[in-house]
């Protein structure tokens, strides 16, 4: 068991039959889905909505009935994974590449869930490095925008150096910026920046999160 197991394994007890469930995308989710699979085995009726296609073929594999987001009215739950948690429940979000489908799916979802190990838990976010998606055709420009404004941003790329494609076929860049001193002025700049698609900061965008811990117990925390 480590913490990351304890908390996956914790959010199936949040699924019931009929739901309409949000699955997210990264190591964590992994422990998630994998239990999620035991209990849909067992004769669970719920209906997945991916947030990416690692999660898609995660879930196919191991049976778990999948809609596109497109196809469903709302999603009741949605567990995901987070990079970050602040004491008020603010996070960064998209280590793996997936924060934009993961807004979407969290922005049409009633109730969202985060599930992290207590590494994730921090005083103040920053120190991991926030990831924005942005478009290829003008990457560059944003980058230096980015730059400019002392950001830090850093293509990410793949093993071969090419640089790193998300679902929706745009880049990464990673802003290194140890310390976010104010998320919400930080996350409304960069939701003016034209050709920027997403950023990684999910403020406000949990309702719970459900923390483990390496000896298997988990902590959980509300949004009051
Ligand atoms: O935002 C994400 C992917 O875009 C993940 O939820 C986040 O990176 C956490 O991943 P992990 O559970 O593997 O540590």
């Amino acid at each position: 068991m480590n913490g990351k197991q304890a908390a996956g394994i914790q959010a199936v007890q949040e699924i019931s039959d009929g739901m309409v469930v949000g699955l997210g995308t990264g190591t964590t989710v992994y422990y998630f889905l994998e239990a999620l699979a035991e209990k849909v085995k067992l004769g669970l009726k719920l209906t997945g909505v991916a947030t990416s296609q690692q999660t898609v073929e995660l879930a196919r594999k191991w049976g778990i009935p999948m809609k596109p987001l497109n196809s469903v009215q709302s999603i009741d739950l949605t567990i995901d994974g987070a990079d970050e948690v602040s004491p008020d429940l603010d996070g960064i979000k998209g280590g793996g590449g997936a924060l934009l489908y993961e807004k979407l799916v969290a922005v049409a979802s009633k109730k969202r869930i985060w599930i992290v190990d207590a590494r994730k838990t921090v005083k103040q976010l920053g120190a991991f490095p926030l990831p924005v998606e942005v478009i290829p055709f003008s990457w560059k420009q944003i980058n230096r925008k980015l730059e400019n404004r002392g950001l830090h941003p850093v293509l990410r790329t793949q093993k071969d150096g090419s640089p790193f494609l998300t679902d929706a076929r745009h880049y990464i860049l990673d802003l290194h910026l140890n310390t976010i001193e104010n998320p919400s002025a930080l996350a409304n700049e960069l939701d003016h920046l034209p050709g920027l698609v997403e950023h990684g900061l999910f403020l406000g965008m949990t309702d719970s999160v459900i923390i483990g811990y390496p000896d298997g117990h988990i902590e959980r925390l509300e949004r009051h």
